[in-house]
């Protein structure tokens, strides 16, 4: 919805992506940013601080970005405040975290409800790392507790969902930076243009609007973080403080080429990607995860274990395919296991979960709560040898 200031879009979670890529790609494009996050510090630098830098480093040497026009809002203590942005809006973007998309819906779900049939519908993209999470996120909005289901038949003349897969590597950031971001310089946004085919897509340059976003989003995850979480998993058990220092372990780097040779072989049967463009997007994917200049610590990319082993992710979601079709996926186990062994890392509640998870389960049941494998799948008992071996070595230590 136009008004007298131009363009507005409201972007949930104003951390790494949401600063460096989302909002700097908004801003680009004319759009005002209206954050919302649960910071209240971060919310309260952002309101008091009018511009700050998205800095991309890289061998070529590095550029910056000044960003503007935008302001804050804190969605605990502001609810009302955001309803009415919402309402107001043109897009709704988010960066927060998968498992944090069904504490955002409720209050996209009253602005929504607010909007007029009338106007141009709002554009909803979530930006997260997971395969369909715009519709998860849509499918949160319009459950009963957040949308009358009256409103139901009529809600898509007020919103429009499309998926998107979002590719910037942006570390955790150096706390003295203020606002300021630090990331590389590649980027990738593909979004379904499909739901929005009938009411005009968002003018954001930058996305590259598709047809069928499956095998954009799996080529990504199953390249890009399977090689990123392979990394850091085993570099993590090998006490490499970044990404960067476990890839120049030649057997680290061994695992990544073996781990990507695998989903390579599932990405090029399945959706018949070219083997050679595979093989040079795995290559160039290898010297991105490795570039010296973004320090990216390996407990950030190995974040959130129990969500990476879950069904559809990274390395479960690939192995299991694979193997159901006899593919090899010796080295998709080993960084599982990698994975398994990621337990109590200061910070990360996950890996704690995990922790008690693993001493508190038989293996088979690790396999069917964390990983959502059943026994009938042939990926199974290949799984439950690795839990068995991650719980006997934690017994013995
Ligand atoms: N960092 C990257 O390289 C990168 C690249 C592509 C995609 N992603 C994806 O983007 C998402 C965010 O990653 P990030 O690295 O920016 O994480 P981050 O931790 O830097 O940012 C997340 C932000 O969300 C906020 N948040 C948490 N709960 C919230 C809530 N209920 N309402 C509003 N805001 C809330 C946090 O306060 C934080 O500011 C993840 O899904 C990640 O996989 C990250
Ligand atoms: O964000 P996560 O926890 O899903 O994965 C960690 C990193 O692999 C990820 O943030 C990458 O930096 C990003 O996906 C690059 O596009």
């Amino acid at each position: 919805m136009a008004n007298a200031t131009g363009k507005k879009a409201v972007h949930f979670g104003a951390g790494n992506i949401g600063r460096g890529f989302v909002a700097c790609f908004l801003h680009n494009s004319g759009y005002e940013v209206v954050f919302a996050d649960v910071n209240g510090d971060l919310i309260d630098t952002i309101n008091s601080t009018p511009s700050y830098k998205v800095i991309e480093v890289g061998s070529e040497g590095t550029s910056e970005n000044v960003i503007t026009n935008y302001r804050a809002i804190n969605s605990r203590t502001h609810e009302e405040d955001l309803v009415e942005e919402i309402r107001t809006a043109d897009v709704v973007t988010c960066s927060v975290g998968p498992n944090i998309l069904k504490f955002i819906a409720p209050v996209i779900a009253k602005g929504i409800d607010r909007r007029s049939d009338d106007e141009t519908p709002l554009h909803v993209i979530a930006c997260e790392n997971a395969i369909g999470a715009t519709d998860t996120l849509a499918s949160y909005i319009k459950d009963a507790k957040n949308t009358d289901p009256a409103r139901l038949e009529t809600h898509h003349l007020r919103a429009r969902y499309a998926n998107s897969a979002i590719d910037r590597i942006v570390p955790a950031q150096d706390p003295n930076a203020g606002l300021d971001v630090k990331l590389e310089k590649f980027f990738e946004w593909v979004v379904d243009k499909t739901p929005f085919e009938d009411i005009g897509i968002p003018p954001i340059e930058g996305i590259q609007w598709v047809d069928n976003l499956e095998p954009f989003i799996e080529r990504k995850l199953y390249t890009v973080n399977t090689g990123h979480a392979t990394a850091a998993y085993h570099g993590y058990y090998r006490r490499k403080r970044t990404v960067y220092d476990a890839l120049q372990d030649k057997e680290i780097m061994a695992e990544v080429r073996g781990a990507l040779t695998e989903t390579k072989n599932l990405l090029v049967a399945k959706h018949g990607i070219d083997e050679e463009a595979q093989l040079a997007y795995m290559n160039k994917i290898i010297k991105r995860i490795g570039n010296p200049h973004l320090e990216d610590a390996v407990e950030r990319v190995g974040r959130a274990p129990l969500r990476k082993l879950s069904r559809k992710e990274r390395f479960i979601g690939p192995a299991a395919e694979a193997a159901e079709n006899d593919m090899p996926v010796k080295y998709l186990l080993d960084a599982i296991e990698m994975t398994f062994r990621f337990q109590d890392v200061e910070g990360d509640d996950e890996s704690k979960e995990l922790s008690t998870i693993m001493s508190e389960n038989t293996p088979e049941d690790v396999v069917a709560k964390v990983c959502g494998i059943k026994p009938t799948e042939k990926i199974y008992p290949r799984l439950v040898e690795v839990v068995k071996r991650v719980q006997a070595d934690s017994q013995e230590e």
